[in-house]
């Protein structure tokens, strides 16, 4: 019987080292960039983020972020920090309650409004997703931090799903002609990487974080939408209504000596 964990109470981040023990390891996710100690290396390739349009996917309300997933074998990650090719597996992200918090990583102290994860399996060391998601460079996950500001014209694409997924376990099939291409920031040179964790149970220590320094732009609106997914399926509050899925971010993780890279200087 799965464990259940959350984002609040006896089931939230500062217990699930109970349950998932590699939650109490030493190189865990998310983590405060300090962009006083990150290190410039200069050896990092061009990314390489070659993704298709026509990849059918389903997007589902898993009771802790939506989650869009991607079947294509078109969709691949290589270069830049990776030693080896990634495909796209999903993409998700984590919010908040109001537009001043919700991001997982912060970047001197601070938090964005929310976080985009688009999470990639090493094809080259691998044979399934499920093997590599708990080896180490098992994984890459691209990063976006999120603010509210003008509307993205892009996020509408998913966001236009929301009404089918509200409730938990809700699911809808994405057809039309979407590139989440569209979701990263303009500049895509400009990054900090480091080795670090799933930032949900089981939390492997198998994730090579891309952190994208250019933030992406979308309405208050279309952020307010991320908070009308309900994370579950029927309960209630004892006021009758639906509780919604909000502060989906983990606490920052102690660094434990790790230096996060950047691509820049
Ligand atoms: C595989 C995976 C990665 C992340 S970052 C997450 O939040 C959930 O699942
Ligand atoms: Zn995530």
């Amino acid at each position: 019987k799965p464990v259940a964990w959350g984002y609040e109470g006896d089931i939230g981040p500062c217990n699930w080292h109970k349950y998932f023990p590699k939650a109490g390891g030493k190189r865990q996710s998310p983590i405060d960039i300090d962009t006083s100690a990150t290190q410039y290396d200069g050896s990092f390739k061009p990314l390489r983020i070659h993704y298709d349009s026509h990849m059918c996917s389903s997007l589902t309300n898993n009771g802790h972020t939506f989650c869009m997933s991607v079947n294509s074998d078109q969709c691949n990650l290589s270069g830049g920090p990776l030693e080896d090719k990634y495909r796209l597996l999903q993409f998700h992200c984590h919010w908040g309650s109001d537009d001043t918090k919700g991001s997982e990583h912060t970047v001197d102290g601070h938090q964005y409004a929310a976080e985009l994860h688009l999470v990639h399996w090493n094809t080259d060391k691998f044979k399934s997703a499920d093997e590599a998601i708990e080896k180490n460079q098992g994984i890459a996950v691209l990063t976006a931090f999120i603010k509210a500001g003008k509307e993205h014209r892009g996020w509408n694409h998913v966001l236009s799903h929301f009404k089918d997924i509200k409730k938990v376990q809700g699911t809808s099939t994405v057809n039309e002609d979407f590139n989440p291409k569209c979701l990263l920031p303009e500049n895509q040179t400009d990054y900090w990487t480091y080795e670090g964790s799933l930032t949900t149970p089981p939390c492997h220590e198998s994730v090579r974080f891309i952190i994208f320094k250019e933030v992406v732009e979308v309405s208050s609106e279309q952020l307010a939408q991320f908070r009308s997914l309900c994370v579950c399926s029927s309960r209630k509050r004892d006021t009758g209504e639906d509780e919604h899925l909000v502060d989906n971010f983990r606490p920052i993780q102690p660094l434990n000596g790790r230096v996060v890279k950047a691509s820049f200087q």
